[in-house]
């Protein structure tokens, strides 16, 4: 009673047959111009309810972001991670503990002596040196910008990197991808809703079986973690998790550290912080590549900032409101988690009128505030004016929230804008991207997921002096 209303859904499928799965985002519209800004759809069995624009999302993010802050626990979920790690943890005590660790564990490497920037202009060096060697060539950028992602991952979890031909590698990257991709299937939802389907030989057999390498690969690295650590000194997010179930041990409380949510957190930062990074920087070359113009403009000011010196630093941002509206706008414009990552009700909770009973997945229509027409200068075209200000200054707009917000905010932010600026200012200096055919551009319609990346694409690269 007093649910919120929604499209009439069908015994069994609920309006999973209504929803057009290469482009949900314009469904979701289409619906919420029929039953407005919360409204309700079943996916399968299962009951959700979708939330869009600035005033409801705000509501439910922030304002009473922690009646809202818990995940959907369904079977899926429940056999990959076991209601641990951080991003699909359910809202409670082991999940505060390990995201508060987590975040001061990545803050304190920003502070440490070889820093978060270090270790990405490090990075961002071995990616030029890539790309170097095809240059004046036709080049499709997304596994070399897909591995630089991942090696801030795993120098900040592992304390190394890895080269871009590591086999090894690839292959935990290439297992991680394909999980992703079925998880996120239709038949993953028929998995949830019916019991019986758990039986059949489907996906999810291969899913534990993907899941299960990769936990032998962290079991190796984690004895040897063991066998070369120094207590205290911590090197890397293992070392500094070993150090925390040396503490809790001594604890009375029955401690949530442990070698299992270890691996899932592990999992997750990878999962979480690869492909959504390397999207958004697939994205900045794509529309750079498209935008000649705007290209040039950020060069200038990156050139001017930067004089005689190799690189510009992350502190000259505030120096460079045209380069950060651009990427703003390119965050914008891709929306590259377009609904975010779903919540769920910890209560019986009262929104807009209606009543939503606890345990209710609600899905944030991120990209609702991207295009809301009352929100933004130019909201269908890609233009970085949608950040400035009259007098060319970098302005804040309420309605941009790639990272969502409220307690279960991108717990990665702080990182990715770190990463996309210095990864795409040294990319521009040291390089031009060019079309390949000024009569052919490359499609940018996005190919949906829970990251939306783009269409593969190829680029003239041409090397500055
Ligand atoms: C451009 C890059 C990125 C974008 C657009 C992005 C976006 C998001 C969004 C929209 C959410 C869901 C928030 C919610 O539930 O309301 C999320 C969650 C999360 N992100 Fe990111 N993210 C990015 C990069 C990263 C990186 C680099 C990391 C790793 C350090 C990371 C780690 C996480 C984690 C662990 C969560 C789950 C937080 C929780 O449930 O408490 N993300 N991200």
């Amino acid at each position: 009673k007093g649910f919120p209303p929604g499209p009439f859904p069908l015994p069994v499928f609920g309006n999973l047959l209504e929803i057009d799965f290469t482009n949900p985002l314009l469904s979701l519209k289409k619906f919420s111009d029929v039953h407005g800004p919360v409204y309700s759809i079943y996916l399968g069995f299962m009951p959700a309810v979708v939330v869009r624009g600035l005033k409801d999302l705000k509501e439910v993010l922030v304002t009473r972001g922690v009646e809202f802050a818990d995940r959907p626990q369904n079977r899926l979920s429940e056999l990959i991670s076991g209601r641990k790690g951080l991003v699909v943890a359910p809202y409670g005590r082991r999940w505060k503990e390990h995201r508060r660790f987590t975040l001061s564990t990545l803050r304190n490497f920003g502070l440490g002596k070889r820093s978060m920037e270090e270790r990405i202009c490090e990075e961002s060096a071995h990616l030029i040196e890539e790309l170097k060697k095809n240059k004046d060539s036709l080049y499709d950028p997304h596994y070399v910008l897909e591995n630089a992602a991942s090696n801030i991952i795993c120098s900040i979890v592992f304390g190394r990197r890895y080269e871009y031909d590591d086999l090894t590698f690839q292959n935990i990257l290439n297992l991680l991808r394909e999980n992703t991709k079925m998880a996120t299937q239709l038949w993953a939802q028929l998995y949830n809703a019916f019991g019986f389907i758990r039986h059949l030989p489907l996906p999810h057999q291969k899913i534990l079986r993907n899941v299960k390498t990769i936990f032998e690969y962290l079991r190796k690295d984690l004895e040897e973690h063991k066998r070369t650590r120094v207590p205290e000194q911590p090197r890397d997010y293992i070392d500094c998790y070993l150090d925390e179930m040396d503490k809790e041990q001594r604890d009375d409380n029955k401690s949530t550290f442990e070698e299992e949510n270890l691996f899932l957190c592990v999992v997750d930062l990878f999962v979480a912080g690869t492909e959504t990074t390397s999207a958004s920087l697939d994205w900045c070359l794509l529309y750079m590549m498209l935008c000649p113009d705007i290209q040039e403009k950020c060069r200038e000011e990156i050139d001017k900032i930067r004089g005689k010196r190799d690189h510009v630093d992350y502190e000259d941002r505030v120096n460079m409101p045209y380069t950060q509206a651009v990427l703003q706008e390119v965050q914008r414009f891709s929306s590259v988690v377009p609904l975010g990552v779903a919540h769920a009700t910890i209560k019986d909770v009262q929104l807009n009128g209606f009543t939503i009973p606890k345990g209710t997945t609600i899905i944030t229509d991120l990209t609702s505030l991207h295009y809301d027409e009352s929100q933004w200068k130019y909201p269908y075209d890609f233009n970085p004016e949608n950040f400035l200000d009259k007098n060319g200054e970098l302005q804040k707009v309420d309605s941009f929230l790639p990272f969502s917000a409220g307690p279960r905010v991108c717990l990665g932010e702080n990182l990715a804008r770190m990463e996309i600026f210095l990864f795409f200012t040294s990319l521009l200096r040291h390089f031009e991207f060019r079309l390949p055919d000024l009569k052919s551009p490359p499609d940018a319609t996005p190919v949906f997921g829970i990251s939306q990346v783009p269409k593969r694409f190829k680029m003239w690269l041409v090397q500055r002096a």
